[in-house]
């Protein structure tokens, strides 16, 4: 077998003098397509995964400099409904990464990096499958997104179900997985006799298989646009198939998903496609034996133990599948109740008022819509590890569009107290590119928000 060596970085002089990184070495030298404008300002309370608040907005301009006529790129994108959006966890804070992590909805227990979405990874690019809106010029509007304002976004591709979900593999993907990782584990953790909590490989859940391959058809105005407002839903889109929900397409990610309304319907759907009863008898027996992931504590920090739990074999023709770990369904962080104090009541009701006495919403489009926004973002316990554990008496904060919201957390809920608007307009990285108008119906809104706060 031919090892691959692992070259070190060389780099290449380019036609206008430059010295670039070599691709062949996998020395990528990024320049985002442009920056994104979302309606969080700060990690704090920015949803974990886009399936958590499905409200949550963002608008990506595609830069001049990398494509003298942006709308030119996206020039098709239109006919998709979802898209994956590369980016740069720009606000990582520091380089350095370790190979265990503590993802919050594991609570404290450590995991590998490389099985969980954690921001802090040897290269900081974030992955996210968002909704989108519509695709205007040369921007497109995007919602249920997870990252702050100003991520530079590498690079923009088609959700294109055929490819990109694992029911569409020819093979049933669970028996593969299956007998293919626990064939690698005991050779790899057992011909070395070293230890390893991964050497009892575990998969488990099988997830709803998708119907979710499907065309959008946005009628075009005269003026080249879709003729949507950024925040009105275009009615005229005809999807042709199902449409994944946001739960669904967090089952095939292997994301966390909680608290969105729309998501129960899919929720009930996976428990439905996937139960213990719908195991063939023998394999049921042992299956539950094996039962659920172990956690057990090492030195300091507890760790999950998997143990094999097999996905089950289905009904024949519906047997293909993706399996994640239960932690990703089960998390020992349960949701949290949401409750608003009279005060903050009446803080939102102000804040979306059209009367011009405060600023109102950019992104949402009714103090309803920024209800359940902010309802998501609580019940998903945005907090760290360490403060859920360590400060749990102190307040929270976090923003979201214009709101500026204060919480506090008890036992198995959260509590908004009250809701400002945000002293700080939102302010983007890229120097070349200004915070425009989000859309034909936000322009008056945010003329009228920057004259009251102004830059
Ligand atoms: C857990 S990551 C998941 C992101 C993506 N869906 C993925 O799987 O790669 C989402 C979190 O990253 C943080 N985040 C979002 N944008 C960021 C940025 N530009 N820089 C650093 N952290 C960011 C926020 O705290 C957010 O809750």
């Amino acid at each position: 077998m031919r090892v691959l060596e692992e070259p070190g970085p060389q780099p290449t002089a380019t036609g206008c003098g430059c010295v670039k990184p070599a691709l062949e070495t996998g020395n990528l030298l990024t320049e985002p397509i442009g920056y994104l404008e979302s309606c969080f300002s700060a990690k704090n309370g920015t949803p974990r995964q886009p399936s958590i608040c499905s409200h949550s907005r963002a608008c990506l301009r595609i830069r001049k400099s990398i494509f003298n006529n942006p709308e030119h790129s996206l020039m098709g994108l239109e006919q998709f409904s979802h898209v994956w959006i590369l980016f740069v966890f720009h606000k990582n804070g520091h380089l350095s990464c370790k190979a265990k992590v503590q993802p919050p909805r594991l609570n404290g227990i450590k995991t590998g990096v490389f099985s969980t979405r954690s921001p802090h990874r040897p290269n900081a690019i974030g992955l996210t499958l968002a909704k989108l809106e519509k695709v205007e010029g040369g921007a497109i509007y995007l919602s249920g997104i997870d990252m702050i304002h100003g991520t530079p976004v590498l690079d923009i591709k088609p959700y294109i179900a055929e490819y990109d979900s694992p029911q569409n593999l020819i093979q049933p993907l669970q028996d593969f997985n299956l007998q293919n990782n626990q064939y690698k584990s005991q050779n790899t953790f057992q011909s070395d006799g070293k230890t390893d909590h991964y050497d009892q490989r575990q998969l488990s859940r099988c997830d709803k298989p998708q119907a979710c391959s499907h065309t959008k058809e946005k009628p075009k105005c005269e003026d080249g646009t879709s003729g949507t407002n950024y925040m009105k839903h275009d009615n005229s889109t005809k999807i042709q198939q199902n449409s994944p929900q946001p739960r669904e397409i967090a089952a095939d990610l292997g994301v966390e998903s909680r608290s969105d309304q729309s998501l129960s319907v899919a929720e009930e759907q996976i428990g439905s496609n996937c139960p213990g009863k719908s195991f063939s008898e023998e394999g049921t027996e042992k299956r539950l034996k094996r039962g659920k992931e172990a956690v057990v504590a090492q030195g300091n920090s507890a760790e999950i133990q998997p143990v094999v739990r097999q996905c089950p074999s289905r009904m024949a023709g519906a047997a293909h599948c993706s399996a994640v770990p239960d932690w990703v369904r089960e998390a020992p962080v349960a949701p949290l109740e949401v409750r608003f104090t009279p005060h903050a009541e009446t803080d939102l009701e102000h804040l979306s008022s059209e009367d011009g006495s405060q600023p109102s919403f950019k992104y949402f489009q009714s103090a309803e819509e920024a209800r359940h926004a902010i309802e998501a973002v609580l019940s998903a316990d945005p907090r760290s590890v360490y403060r859920r554990k360590l400060c749990q008496d102190r307040l929270f904060y976090f923003t979201v569009d214009i709101a500026h919201i204060t919480c506090w957390f008890g036992d198995g809920f959260a509590e908004v107290l009250r809701i400002k608007p945000a002293s700080e307009p939102i302010q983007m990285t890229d120097p070349e590119e200004s915070l425009v108008s989000l859309g034909s119906n936000l322009s008056r809104r945010r003329k009228r928000h920057n004259t009251l706060y102004p830059a």
